[in-house]
C-alpha cells in the first residue's frame, strides 16, 4: 500500500502543485490519477519515488517512510514508465531492459536472461531484443518501457501517461496487455492519464484532481460514474458517464429466453417472425425475417441479416449497442464454444442497465467516508 498523509508540494517559484493530499493507494491494485493539465498528477507520482520531495507531509510505501531510504536505492526498487518510453537510444532493447538488474549487480548473463524473458511477457519477439529503440514502433517502444520497469520485479510500478503518445488502436492493445499482465503480477500500480476512458478501463480506484493539486474524489470507477462528488467531477467524466458505467458490468446476470431458431435450408414454421439461423453446431449465422419472406422461402435462400453474438463476459455496453443494431431487437447469447444459449430482449438489457446504475449508486451511498475525502483545510500553505 502507498499512503499519502497530508502531503503538500510547493515549488520554489511559489506554485502549489499538490495541496494537502491524504490518499491511500491499495496494494495489488491500479490507482489512476486523472485531472486536467497542471493539476499535480505527475508531481504526486514523482513524490513516491522521491524524484520530487514533498514540502510537508509523509509518504509510506509498504509501511516504510520513503524518506527513510536512500533516494537512488528507492528509485531502483520502484518501476517507472513514462510517455516517451525514455529508452537509451544507443543501447539495444535487451540491454535497455537489463538496466536496473545490472545496476543491482545481477551480472550480465542473469540480467540478459531476465530481459529475454520479459520480452516475451510484454508480447515482443526475441529478435526485437537485438534492435535499437528507434528501430521499433511507438507501441513496441512502450512495451520495452514496461518490460524495463518490470525487470527487477518491483512491487510498485509508477506509470506516467505511458500510452499517451500512441494511436488509439495501439493504445487499446497496450491497455489490454496491462490488464492481462496485472492479473498475473498484481503489482501496486499508480497510473497517470488525461483520458477518463483509460482510467475507467484500468483503474481499481480513480483519484480525480483539480487545478491547484486538490484531490476532489477517489473511488472505484463504478461509484465515481454513478455518484460524482460535484459538478467538476461530473463534467470531467462527461455527459456519457451512464454509458461508461455499463462498460464495467457484464451481461452475465441479464435474463435470457429460448431463441426461435431454424437451420439453413429449412422452411420456417407457420406464423414465425424473426428467426435466428444456426449451423449444425448451434452457432448463430444471421437473422431471418420469416414474416416478410415470400411464402416457401427457406432459411438461407435470401441473404441473412448480420448477428453479433455475445458471451456472458461481454459488457452491458456492447449488449446495449447490439440490441439497438439487431434487426430483431434481440441479442443472441452464446457459450464459450460459440453455441447459442438463448436471446435477451432490448427491454431486459435496458432494465439491467438501470439496475446496474442503481446498484452502483447504492454502493456509493453505503461507502463510509474514506480518509481521502476532499480536504478543505489550508494546512501547509505557509510552507
Ligand atoms: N519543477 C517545477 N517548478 C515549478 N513548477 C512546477 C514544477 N513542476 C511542475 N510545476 C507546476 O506544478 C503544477 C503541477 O504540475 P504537474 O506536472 O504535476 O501536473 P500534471 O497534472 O501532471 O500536468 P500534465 O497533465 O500537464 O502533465 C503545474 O502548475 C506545473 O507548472
Amino acid at each position: 500500500m502507498i499512503e499519502f498523509q497530508a502531503v503538500h508540494k510547493r515549488f520554489p517559484n511559489g506554485t502549489t502543485a499538490v495541496h494537502d493530499l491524504t490518499l491511500e493507494m491499495p496494494e495489488g491494485g491500479i490507482t489512476v490519477l486523472v485531472g486536467s493539465s497542471g493539476c499535480g498528477k505527475t508531481t504526486t507520482l514523482r513524490m513516491i519515488n522521491r524524484m520530487v520531495e514533498p514540502t510537508s507531509g509523509t509518504i509510506h510505501v509498504g509501511g516504510t517512510d520513503v524518506t527513510a531510504q536512500d533516494a537512488a536505492e528507492l528509485r531502483r526498487s520502484i518501476g517507472y514508465v513514462i510517455q516517451q518510453s525514455g529508452l537509451f537510444p544507443h543501447r539495444t532493447v535487451l540491454d535497455n531492459i537489463a538496466t536496473v538488474p545490472l545496476l543491482l549487480g545481477w551480472g550480465r548473463r542473469k540480467a540478459r536472461a531476465r530481459a529475454a524473458e520479459l520480452l516475451d511477457t510484454v508480447g515482443l519477439t526475441a529478435e526485437s531484443g537485438k534492435r535499437y529503440p528507434h528501430q521499433l514502433s511507438g507501441g513496441q517502444q512502450q512495451r520495452v518501457g514496461v518490460a524495463r520497469a518490470l525487470a527487477a520485479d518491483p512491487p510498485v510500478l509508477l506509470m506516467d501517461e505511458p500510452f499517451g503518445a500512441v494511436d488509439p488502436v495501439v493504445r487499446t492493445q497496450l491497455q489490454d496487455e496491462l490488464v492481462r499482465l496485472q492479473k498475473e503480477l498484481s503489482k501496486t500500480i499508480v497510473f497517470v492519464t488525461h483520458d477518463i476512458d483509460e482510467a475507467v478501463r484500468l483503474g481499481d480506484r480513480i483519484a480525480v484532481f483539480r487545478t491547484g493539486g486538490h484531490l476532489v474524489q477517489c473511488a472505484p470507477p463504478a461509484e465515481l460514474l454513478a455518484a460524482p462528488a460535484d459538478d467538476f467531477v461530473a463534467d470531467f467524466l462527461g455527459a456519457e458517464r451512464g454509458l461508461k458505467l455499463l462498460s464495467l458490468v457484464t451481461l452475465a446476470d441479464i435474463p435470457r429466453t429460448p431463441a426461435a431458431t431454424v437451420h439453413t435450408g429449412e422452411k420456417p414454421p407457420a406464423g414465425a417472425g424473426w428467426l435466428l439461423v444456426t449451423d449444425a453446431a448451434d452457432r448463430p449465422l444471421g437473422w431471418f425475417d420469416a414474416a416478410t419472406a415470400p411464402k416457401g422461402t427457406a432459411a438461407g435462400d435470401t441473404p441473412l441479416l448480420p448477428v453479433r453474438p455475445l458471451r456472458d463476459g461481454d459488457t452491458l455496453l456492447s449488449a446495449l449497442n447490439e440490441s439497438v443494431a439487431s434487426p430483431a431487437g434481440l441479442v443472441a447469447r452464446v457459450d464459450d464454444a460459440g453455441a447459442l444459449t438463448g436471446v435477451s430482449a432490448r427491454d431486459a438489457i435496458h432494465d439491467g442497465a438501470g439496475l446496474a446504475h442503481a446498484g452502483a449508486l447504492t454502493t456509493a451511498a453505503g461507502t463510509p467516508a474514506p480518509a481521502d475525502e476532499p480536504v478543505t483545510a489550508d494546512a501547509g500553505d505557509a510552507v
